[in-house]
């Protein structure tokens, strides 16, 4: 028998008989693996869920409590949704599901965490205004919010962003890590205590895999540079998607939890790009793709050298990855420009004898 205490059940009302309570683990499409006290087990949504529900936000996701009907010999079947204590959804426009679903404007990436882990890495990109956006959207999700700084072994002195993030969040836990070396993680074990919850919310990049493999004490998460190499995708070990951790905490780790960070990505390039930004103001055409419209603004400046080549080869850059989430379209549009662009500077450079102007 497995005490669903240990995965996080709280309360629970009388349970009503031949139903089994259980913690959604794991989600492909629309099958579940749930545990119960009798183990784990498959599950499918009993029909209901499909005609009644208004959009996808009643549908059981990872981290959720259900009942299940418990079946011995193939799927059992989600009966019921347990009431959730905090959640992160996403705007989904995929559709799929726009036969059993009237409107389908929020999906829900994660259940019933008790903390938010907001990873942010203390080198490069080391950005305050983006961690309080996080901060907000974290406080919203009903989970118990943490600063994270990654990487630590990567600067000389991590004290200064430590106490820039204490004085501009005073009431938020704040610690510095290294996920190679160990060091900080300790601090993190008051979190992670038998039974509690945590998901990771952070950029792409920021180390939330590393950090994952290093509480799990295994590899369960290929990180980005073993990524490219064997290019088999993430999840190149387990399919998981609830980590039960060896401290008896667990981890939620979904894509759209992984989407939320790229998000919020296109955020920290309006900030950090608002002078390019500031130029499509000035374009003749609000829908001006900056390649060789005339009165385009970029053009112009470009010209001019206002605006730096390098610059705006950057910002391209950087929209690339967080617009191909996002929209698949407007990345290929984007990505055309980018190599016209590009094309276009390397002949110019090659007119002027090899020199970048
Ligand atoms: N030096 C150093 N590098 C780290 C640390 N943690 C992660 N990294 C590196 O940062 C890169 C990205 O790490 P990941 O763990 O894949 O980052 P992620 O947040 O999971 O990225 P996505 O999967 O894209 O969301 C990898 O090259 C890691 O080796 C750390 O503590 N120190
Ligand atoms: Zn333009």
């Amino acid at each position: 028998m497995i005490d669903l205490k240990a995965y996080g059940l709280t309360e629970i009302n009388e349970i009503p008989d031949g139903l089994l309570a259980g913690r959604v683990t794991e989600l492909r499409r629309e099958r579940f693996t749930v545990m119960t006290e009798r183990g784990e087990v498959n599950a499918v949504l009993k029909g209901a869920f499909y005609h009644t529900a208004e959009t996808r936000v009643d549908f059981p996701c990872v981290g959720d409590f259900v009942l299940v009907r418990y079946n011995e010999s193939g799927d059992s079947l989600i009966d019921t949704l347990l009431p959730r204590r905090s959640k992160f959804s996403r705007a989904d426009y995929s559709g799929h599901a726009a036969g059993f679903a009237k409107t389908i404007l929020e999906q829900v990436v994660a259940t019933n965490f008790d903390y938010v882990f907001i990873l942010s890495s203390l080198n490069l990109d080391f950005n305050v205004t983006r961690i309080m956006r996080y901060l907000t959207q974290a406080r919203q999700s009903g989970g118990q919010p943490v600063v994270i700084l990654t990487k630590a072994d990567l600067v000389d002195d991590y004290t200064l962003p430590l106490a820039e993030v204490a004085q501009s969040m005073p009431d938020v836990p704040v610690h510095a890590i290294c996920s190679h070396t160990g060091m900080g993680l300790n601090e993190l074990e008051a979190y992670l205590t038998p039974g509690k919850t945590v998901v990771f919310l952070g950029m792409s990049g920021v180390g939330k895999s590393s950090l994952l493999n290093a509480l799990m004490e295994q590899d369960v998460m290929a990180v980005q540079a073993i990524r490219e190499i064997d290019s088999r995708g993430r999840h190149t070990t387990t399919h998981r998607q609830l980590f039960m951790l060896p401290s008896g905490a667990m981890v939620i780790d979904t894509p759209g939890m992984r989407e939320l960070g790229l998000f919020d990505a296109d955020e920290g390039i309006r900030i950090g790009f608002a002078d390019v930004e500031e130029w499509f103001t000035q374009c003749r055409f609000t829908d001006c793709r900056h390649q060789s419209e005339p009165g385009c603004a970029i053009l112009a400046a470009l010209a001019k050298g206002s605006l730096s080549h390098e610059r705006w080869e950057r910002y391209l850059s950087q929209q690339n990855e967080n617009r191909f989430v996002q929209d698949k379209t407007s990345y290929l549009i984007e990505k055309n420009a980018r190599n016209k662009y590009t094309a276009m500077w390397s002949k110019q450079t090659r007119k002027n004898g090899g020199h970048k102007r």
